[in-house]
């Protein structure tokens, strides 16, 4: 079911700072900062050959990812993120594995315009897994 990693995710306490050191200290090619209102976070993309950083800070009052920062304030390994062909197919065989799917269960339309959806860290070994549709 899970294919090719999409990103991996990591939370930090200042967006611009962690952007210029993708840049300028390891020489990454990096995005502009995408405001994602729906999600609660700002992001910035590093692209790699074969994968991307996600760079994420809490963007309104309700970020799902305020928690995480307060409990680790310079930031840490957030999500991995894999990509599934038919998310809706991933999320019954999940739901039926006895995997939680996050918030109402739908998928949101995630920083690539695809449809995404979170498993609960405590099923994954510690680990928040998304799914994001190819
Ligand atoms: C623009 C979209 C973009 C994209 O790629 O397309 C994104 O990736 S958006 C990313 C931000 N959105 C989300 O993360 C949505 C899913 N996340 C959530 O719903 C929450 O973050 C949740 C439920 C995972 C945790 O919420 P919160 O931290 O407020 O809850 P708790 O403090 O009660 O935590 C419960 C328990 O889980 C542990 N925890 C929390 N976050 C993580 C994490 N990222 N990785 C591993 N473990 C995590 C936390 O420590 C608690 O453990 P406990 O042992 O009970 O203390
Ligand atoms: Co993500």
């Amino acid at each position: 079911m899970i294919g090719r990693l999409n990103h991996v995710a990591i939370a930090v306490p200042d967006l611009e700072a962690a952007a210029a050191s993708y840049r300028d200290t390891l020489g990454a090619v990096v995005s502009e900062p995408l405001a994602q209102p729906d999600h609660g976070v700002t992001v910035v993309f590093v692209e790699l050959p074969n994968t991307k950083i996600e760079l994420l800070h809490p963007l309104g009052e309700e970020s799902p990812i305020a928690n995480f920062l307060q409990k680790s304030p310079s930031g840490g390994i957030h999500h991995i993120c894999y990509e599934v062909d038919d998310i809706h197919a991933a999320r019954e065989h999940l739901t039926e594995q006895g995997a939680r799917v996050l918030g109402d269960g739908e998928p949101k339309i995630g920083a690539h315009g695809k449809p995404v959806l979170f498993l609960h860290p405590k099923d994954f070994f510690g680990t928040l897994i998304e799914l994001e549709r190819v």
